[in-house]
């Protein structure tokens, strides 16, 4: 140090000279590290040379000649430059207006710069200098700090050449883009300037600017510093990178989270989440801040410890020069208290104390949203009005204590018996009332679903309670008010669905009435219809006919059965009508093992006959029937049970089964292939068959829906699709029938196409056993007689 202070003062000139020959080795040396410490080890040693007290004579002599007290001209180029460089920092002050962290800069070299001014006075190289120079190196890399070297040394030499160029460095300095560069431009110039100042006394200026600066800064961080310190009082801050990692989190944070200050930087913030809010909630967050625009809500936080707490946050995105956001602010209150006193009071404006289920209330706002639903687009819902039988005499007789028991119990059970969804509300002393939702399209579907529903309710209602240690049996009686898009008002619903369920209460209560008199109908007849197919196996009011399939030549090979019921006061009735209510009730599975049971006992007689012993059955599978675990046992059972042949045996599938579970219905189609049997793919064209699953599964047959046969003659694209379909079944290798045969018109088509099979009126109707074996038996003469040879003479 003493070394250095002892510099005598005519070192000024060997000095900047130095300067310039270590900028030369450095760019000799070409190596940035270097270049930046010698850079750093050059500005020490001119910041040191203000201790030199004595202006230097400065012995060259084109410096000598511009730097002698008195030439004006160097004196006014001095000033201009510097003027132009404040002016410079005024004009950027103005334009990075908008920029608080470019803003901030700029002051800092401007102050920096008036400072330098101000030192100047006194030394050649200064603390002012210095500062300037000190935030330059720390924020720049060290190329930059290569360049900003090699400015200042240029700028050095143009001092040497004559400073009446320095407009045009100006401009040629204000090309360079960026606030670096413009740093590095004027640090440069200061260099310059500051080594002449110093040697020149008369040029000194007089700047008040520095306190003007100083002031300024300090009323800033003065105010910084308020704010903070309110928004540390008030606010729980947490500032996030892009990736939601904590870069920092004020006290008041860290105390409500019970994590340290440590523990919390570098996490994702996500270890607070408490899984209370919905999936989408923090994606719509990010989706939001990552736009850049501003985001309110409230979160739900957990502690350390694992406690739930709720921040009222706002999270405010800081963004970097390109307008990308760079980090997030959030700014949070603590409102665990508020949403506590929220839920509380929640609960008990809509929630019953006693079963804490809904109350009226609640479940009236969820009605009127169900009507607006219906009215609007239609859907079906059903509004079930549940009141318990006798419950005031349970209450009179055994004390309220025990009724309110009976209501708790009652609840719990309604709850665990609907569907996520729906809702199930107390709405008064013994009074419940249920909503589903999402109904079939088809209001008497809907109506159908909805008795099945209120069937189980009661079912489940009526088993025994224990009620202070003693069974009690209760019914209810429920009444039904259907939601469509006639639906007047929520309360007009709640008052038919109440008087449903007086009729309900009059007809003998523990039972299930609908409002609308024709709905009730149509409910009863099904309910019937239900209860009699139930007795219909057992009571053998089933038989199969059997419909004759023929070939291309006219020749019978095949039947379909076809299940008919002989109901004992209804007469007939027709499988279109009580099959999908067999499928619904579950009724298919027993049903359709008796008819594959039939069709195989039947199989076994036909193979008996010489007449028959070729004639091959087609079975209807439904998809309930198909997809039971121990369907392919079954079959195998009913095989060996009647010793058939297996490949007489044709299961028809519907084309709409394939939707689901494809892979195990594959796998069950395998096994019994397997096994000899066949498949046909029933009504097909008229669902959404992938030609990818086609292929995988073992198909022998493809059956044209007689819809697309029906209408053929009318329908130019139903041809087409009759015609598309035998491509495709001849491309998958696939035998073809089509079925709904009626005309002359619609067989010659069929036949010209190429089609395999036949089958519909055209040749018979389905028949009893005994009329179908007729044709049969009377199958040659019936094929000299047929209309396909006929065609072919
Ligand atoms: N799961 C089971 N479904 C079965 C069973 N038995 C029948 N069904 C299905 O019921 C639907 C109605 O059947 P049905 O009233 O027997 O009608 C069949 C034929 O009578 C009728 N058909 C045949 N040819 C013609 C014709 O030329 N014109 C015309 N209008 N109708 C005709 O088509 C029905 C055969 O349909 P498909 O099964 O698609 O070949 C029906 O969906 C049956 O599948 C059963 O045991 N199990």
């Amino acid at each position: 140090m003493h070394k250095i202070i002892n510099f005598k003062s005519s070192t000024l000139l060997p000095l900047a000279l130095v300067c310039i020959s270590i900028v030369a080795m450095v760019h000799s040396i070409n190596k940035s590290k270097a270049d930046s410490a010698m850079l750093k080890r050059t500005y020490t040693l001119l910041n040191l040379s203000k201790n030199i007290q004595t202006i230097p004579i400065i012995q060259n002599d084109s410096f000598k000649s511009r730097l002698l007290p008195g030439n004006e001209g160097v004196a006014k180029a001095v000033d201009n430059t510097l003027e132009r460089m404040l002016d410079n920092l005024i004009q950027m002050q103005k334009i990075t207006a908008d920029n608080p962290a470019q803003q901030k800069q700029v002051v800092e070299v401007r102050t920096a710069l008036e400072t330098f001014i101000h030192e100047s006075n006194k030394s050649l190289i200064n603390k002012g200098g210095l500062n300037l120079l000190g935030p330059t190196i720390s924020i720049v890399s060290d190329g930059e700090i290569n360049q900003l070297y090699a400015v200042m040394i240029e700028r050095l030499r143009e001092f040497d050449s004559g400073l009446q160029k320095s407009s045009q460095q100006q401009q040629k300095y204000a090309s360079l883009s960026g606030l670096a560069s413009e740093i590095i431009m004027l640090v440069s110039l200061l260099l310059g300037v500051s080594i002449f100042l110093k040697t020149h006394k008369g040029l000194r200026k007089e700047v008040s600017l520095r306190q003007r600066a100083e002031e300024y800064w300090k009323s800033a961080l003065t105010e910084l510093k308020y704010q903070k310190f309110a928004l540390d009082k008030h606010a729980h801050v947490v500032v996030t990178d892009t990736q939601g990692r904590i870069q920092y989190a004020n006290a008041k944070f860290c105390e409500i989270s019970g994590y340290a200050q440590d523990e919390l930087i570098g996490q994702n913030h996500s270890i607070m989440n408490s899984g209370q809010h919905p999936k989408g909630f923090f994606k719509e967050m990010y989706r939001i801040i990552a736009k850049g625009e501003t985001w309110h809500n409230e979160i739900c936080n957990r502690t350390k410890d694992g406690q739930l707490y709720w921040m009222d946050t706002t999270i405010v995105p800081f963004m970097n020069d390109n307008g990308k956001p760079e980090s997030y602010i959030s700014i949070r209150t603590d409102i665990t208290q508020r949403k506590a006193v929220d839920e509380k009071n929640h609960l008990l404006a809509f929630y019953d104390p006693l079963t804490t289920l809904p109350n009226r209330r609640y479940f009236v706002d969820r009605l009127s949203k169900a009507v607006t639903a219906s009215k609007r687009f239609g859907r079906k819902s059903a509004l079930l009005f549940l009141d318990l039988d006798y419950f005031k005499t349970l209450n009179d007789t055994q004390g309220h204590h025990i009724g309110d028991m009976l209501l708790q119990q009652v609840a719990s059970r309604l709850k665990s018996a609907i569907r996520e969804g729906d809702t199930v509300a107390r709405i008064g002393g013994d009074e419940f009332v249920v909503l589903l939702d999402e109904l079939n399209e088809d209001i008497i579907e809907a109506a159908g679903q909805t008795e099945v529903v209120g069937e189980k309710l009661l079912n489940i209602l009526n088993q025994p309670y224990l009620l202070n240690g003693n069974e009690y049996i209760s019914t209810l009686s429920i009444g039904v008010a259907m939601l469509d898009s006639q639906t007047q008002t929520e309360e007009d619903l709640l008052k038919q669905a109440d008087i449903a369920m007086y009729q309900a209460k009059k007809a003998g209560r523990n039972m299930v009435r609908f409002f609308d008199p024709v709905m009730q109908d149509t409910i009863n007849s099904r309910v019937a219809l239900e209860r009699d197919l139930r007795k219909a196996l057992n009571e053998k009011q089933f038989q199969l006919h059997y419909q004759v399939q023929v070939d291309s030549t006219g020749l019978p090979v095949g039947a379909e059965a076809l299940i008919r019921w002989r109901h004992p006061e209804r007469g007939m009735i027709s499988p279109a009508h009580f099959i999908p209510l067999a499928e619904e009730t579950g009724l298919i599975i027993p049903i359709g093992a008796w008819v594959l049971d039939t069709a195989c006992a039947q199989l076994a007689l036909w193979q008996k006959k010489s007449f028959t012993s070729h004639i091959e059955l087609a079975v209807n599978v439904s998809a309930k029937q198909f997809n039971q675990v121990n369907f392919v046992e079954q079959v195998r059972q009913s095989i060996a049970r009647h010793h058939i042949n297996p490949s007489m045996l044709k299961i028809e599938l519907t084309e709409s089964m394939l939707v689901d579970n494809i892979n195990d219905i594959i796998t069950k189609m395998s096994e019994l292939n397997a096994m000899k049997i066949r498949f046909s793919l029933d009504d097909f064209g008229t669902g959404y068959s992938s030609l990818q699953y086609l292929k995988k599964l073992p198909l022998s047959q493809l059956k044209i829906d007689q819809s697309f046969i029906n209408d053929m003659s009318s329908d130019g694209s139903d041809r087409t699709i009759i015609l598309t379909i035998i491509a495709m079944a001849r491309a998958l290798n696939l035998d073809i029938i089509a079925e709904g045969v009626e005309t002359d018109a619609q067989l010659a088509f069929l036949r010209n196409y190429g089609c395999d099979h036949y089958q519909g009126y055209y040749f018979s109707k389905p028949l009893p056993i005994n009329e179908f074996e007729l044709i049969l038996a009377e199958g040659a003469e019936c094929s000299l007689n047929n209309p396909l040879l006929t065609l072919a003479a």
